[in-house]
C-alpha cells in the first residue's frame, strides 16, 4: 500500500483536523454552559488533584528523609500532613465523581431532549429520508459517545498537558539530569499513543456504523414481523443478522485488543521510565547528589510526567470516536424544523371552510413533479371524494394541504387566507386526519381516545365512541376503556383499529375531515359499521376523501377524477357515470362494492 493510500484510509487528515473540533465545541458549548457550575467544580478540581499529586510526592520522599535522619518532630507534622492530604483526597475524589456524573448526564439529558424535540419538527420531506432505526441509533448509540468530549474527558484535555508540565518543573528541581533522562521516553509515548489513538478511532467509527445498521435491521424486523412470517424469511433475516452480529464482535475484539496494545504500551513506557529513573536515580544517591527521599518523590512523581502524553494521544482518539458521533447528530441538527415550538393543541373554530388548491406545482424529489398548475376548490361543508388510479397524487394533496411537504409553486387557501399564514398548529387543529392505515399507540383505549383533545369528559368520549360504532364493543370487553391495546392496537380487529381512529377524529371534532379510505378488506359487519361511523363524522364536514368504495363515491356531493397529478374529470356520480372517460372505467374495474350492502338486510344511514 502507497503511503498516499494509507494516509487516505486513515483519515489522518480529518484525524488532525481542528475543524471538527471547532463543531463539536459549538454544538456543544450551549450545553456546558447551562451546566457551568459543574464544570467550574470539575476544572476548579483539577488543580486540587494536580496538588494533591505533587503534594504526594513530596511526602512520600520527605517522610523518607525525616525517618532515615530520625527527625520525630518533622515526622509528628508530617504525619498530620498525610492525613490531611488523604482526606481532601478522598473528599476531592468524591466531589469530582460527582461532578463528572452531573457535567456528562446533564449534557446528555439536555441533547437527548432537545434531539427528541427537533426529530418532533423535522418536516415530511427529511423524515421520508431518514430510517426509523438509524434515528433510534442516535438515542442508543450516539449520545452514549459523547463522554470522550465532555465531563472529565474535557477536563483531560487541560489536566493532561498541566500535570505533565508541574510534574516536570517538580522534577527539574530534583535533579535536572535525571529529569531529562526521563523524559527522553517521550516521543515514543507521543507516537505510541497517537498510532493507536489512529487506530482505535477508524475501529470505533466501524463500530458505530454497524451499530446503526444492526438498528435499522432490528426495527425493519419488529415492524415487518407479518410479512417476514407470510414470506418465510425467518431464516434468510436470521443470517444476515448473524453475519451483520458476528461482525460486530469481531470489531469489539480487534476494539479490546487495541485498547489492550494501547494500555499495555502505556504501562511499558511507564515502567521503562521508572526502572531508568530508579536505577540512575541510585547511582545519583549513592554518590550523595540527591537523597533517598528525593529519589522516592522523584520515581512517585515520574509517572505523572509520562502517562498524560500516551493519555492526551489517547484522549484524542477518544475525541476522534465522539466527533463521528456528533457529526450524525449535528448533520440531524442541521435539517430545518418545519416551525419552531412544538404543535400542540387548541381548539379551533368549528366552522365550514372552503379549499383551494391554486396553482399547485410540486415534487418529492426536484426531479419529477407530481403536480404541475393544480387547480382544486373544495367547497364549504361538502363532501369531495377523490378517485383515480395509483400514483395519481391523491395522498399527496392530504401532505401538502396539512403542509408535510411544502409545494414548490402555488398556493393552498383555506377560507381565502394562505395555509402558510397560519401557525402549524392552526392549521392542524383545523383538520381531522383518518389516515388509511390506522396507527394506535401501545396504552389503553381510553389513553388513545383522549389523547384527540386535552378536556374530553368521560361523557363525551363514551358519546365519541358510540358515534364510531365501537362503544359496545369496548364495553364487553372486562377491562372496558382500560383495556390494554397493545404495540400499535394489535391486539385489535382492522375494523376495531379503523372505528378508534374514526372515534379519535370525531373527539378531536375538526372542522375539516381528511379521510384516507382503507382499501383493505374488512368483514361485512364490519365494513357497515365503519362505513356508519364515518358518515356520522363527515356530517357538517368540509371533507376530503380519497375513496374507494362505490358507496361512498356515489354519496359524495362531488367526485374529482385525478389522473397523473390532474383532475381530468369532475362533478356528481350521474353525471360522470354517463360521460365516457377514466371514470366509467374505474367505476367498471376498480371501485369495491360494499359487502354488506349485498350480505345485509337494506340499512339506513
Ligand atoms: N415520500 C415520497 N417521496 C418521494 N416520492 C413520493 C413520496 N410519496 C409519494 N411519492 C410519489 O408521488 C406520486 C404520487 O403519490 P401519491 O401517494 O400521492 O399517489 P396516490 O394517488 O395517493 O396513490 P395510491 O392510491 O396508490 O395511494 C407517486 O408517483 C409516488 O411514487
Amino acid at each position: 500500500m502507497n503511503i498516499r493510500k494509507m494516509v487516505d484510509k486513515w483519515n489522518f487528515k480529518q484525524y488532525l483536523s481542528t475543524k471538527d473540533m471547532e463543531k463539536i465545541f459549538f454544538l456543544l458549548l450551549p450545553y456546558v454552559k447551562k451546566h457551568k457550575k459543574a464544570y467550574i467544580g470539575l476544572f476548579f478540581l483539577l488543580f486540587v488533584d494536580i496538588a494533591i499529586t505533587l503534594a504526594s510526592a513530596w511526602f512520600v520522599g520527605n517522610i523518607m528523609d525525616a525517618a532515615l535522619q530520625s527527625n520525630f518532630g518533622r515526622l509528628k507534622w508530617l504525619v498530620l500532613a498525610g492525613i490531611g492530604l488523604s482526606m481532601i483526597s478522598i473528599t476531592s475524589n468524591f466531589i469530582n465523581i460527582y461532578l463528572d456524573t452531573v457535567a456528562v448526564n446533564a449534557v446528555k439529558k439536555d441533547l437527548n431532549l432537545n434531539l427528541y424535540e427537533h426529530i418532533l419538527l423535522l418536516p415530511g420531506k427529511s423524515l421520508s429520508s431518514l430510517h426509523s432505526g438509524e434515528l433510534l441509533s442516535h438515542f442508543t448509540n450516539d449520545i452514549h459517545s459523547l463522554d470522550g468530549v465532555i465531563g472529565s474527558g474535557l477536563m483531560n484535555l487541560i489536566r493532561f498537558p498541566i500535570i505533565s508540565i508541574a510534574a516536570f518543573v517538580y522534577l527539574i528541581q530534583i535533579n535536572w539530569k535525571l529529569s531529562l533522562l526521563s523524559l527522553s521516553v517521550a516521543p515514543i509515548a507521543i507516537a505510541g499513543g497517537a498510532v493507536f489513538g489512529l487506530l482505535l478511532r477508524n475501529n470505533s467509527r466501524l463500530i458505530h456504523e454497524l451499530i446503526s445498521s444492526i438498528t435499522k435491521s432490528l426495527t425493519d424486523t419488529f415492524h415487518g414481523f407479518t410479512v417476514i412470517r407470510s414470506f418465510t424469511l425467518e431464516k434468510l433475516l436470521y443470517s444476515k443478522y448473524a453475519q451483520k452480529n458476528q461482525a460486530l464482535y469481531s470489531l469489539e475484539l480487534k476494539d479490546a485488543k487495541l485498547r489492550g496494545w494501547f494500555y499495555a504500551g502505556g504501562e511499558a513506557v511507564g515502567s521503562i521510565t521508572f526502572l531508568i529513573s530508579l536505577i540512575i536515580g541510585a547511582y545519583f544517591v549513592m554518590d550523595n547528589i540527591i537523597t533517598i527521599g528525593a529519589l522516592l518523590t522523584f520515581i512517585n512523581l515520574v509517572n505523572h510526567l509520562i502517562y498524560p502524553l500516551t493519555g492526551l494521544a489517547g484522549q484524542w482518539a477518544g475525541y476522534q470516536n465522539s466527533i463521528s458521533a456528533l457529526e450524525r447528530i449535528t448533520n440531524l441538527f442541521n435539517q430545518l424544523g418545519e416551525s419552531k415550538e412544538l404543535p400542540s393543541y387548541f381548539a379551533s373554530k368549528t366552522i365550514d371552510h372552503t379549499i383551494q388548491f391554486q396553482d399547485i406545482t410540486f415534487s418529492y424529489d426536484g426531479k419529477r413533479n407530481v403536480f404541475e398548475n393544480f387547480q382544486l376548490q373544495i367547497p364549504a361543508g361538502k363532501v369531495v371524494a377523490i378517485v383515480g388510479p395509483s400514483g395519481a397524487g391523491k395522498s399527496t394533496l392530504f401532505n401538502l394541504l396539512q403542509r408535510f411537504y411544502e409545494p414548490q409553486a402555488g398556493s393552498i387557501l383555506i377560507d381565502d387566507a394562505s395555509i402558510n399564514d397560519l401557525t402549524i398548529s392552526e392549521l392542524r387543529n383545523s383538520i381531522a386526519y383518518v389516515p388509511q392505515e390506522t396507527f394506535l399507540f401501545s396504552g389503553t383505549i381510553r389513553e388513545n381516545l383522549l389523547l384527540a383533545r386535552p378536556g374530553i369528559t368521560e361523557e363525551e368520549m363514551i358519546q365519541g365512541a358510540a358515534n364510531a360504532n365501537i362503544h359496545e364493543y369496548i364495553t364487553s370487553l372486562p377491562e372496558g376503556y382500560d383495556t390494554e391495546i397493545g404495540e400499535r392496537g394489535i391486539k385489535l380487529s382492522g375494523g376495531q383499529r379503523q372505528r378508534i381512529s374514526i372515534a379519535r377524529a370525531i373527539l378531536k371534532d375538526a372542522s375539516i375531515l381528511l379521510l384516507d379510505e382503507a382499501t383493505s378488506a374488512l368483514d361485512s359487519e364490519s365494513e357497515f359499521l365503519v362505513k356508519e361511523a364515518l358518515d356520522r363524522l363527515m356530517k357538517n364536514r368540509t371533507t376530503l376523501i380519497i375513496a374507494h368504495r362505490l358507496s361512498t363515491i356515489q354519496h359524495a356531493e362531488v367526485i374529482a377524477v385525478m389522473e397523473k397529478g390532474k383532475i381530468v374529470q369532475i362533478g356528481k356520480h350521474e353525471e360522470l357515470i354517463n360521460q365516457k372517460g377514466l371514470y366509467q372505467e374505474l367505476h367498471k374495474n376498480h371501485f369495491t362494492q360494499d359487502k354488506y350492502e349485498t350480505t345485509l338486510s337494506p340499512v339506513h344511514c
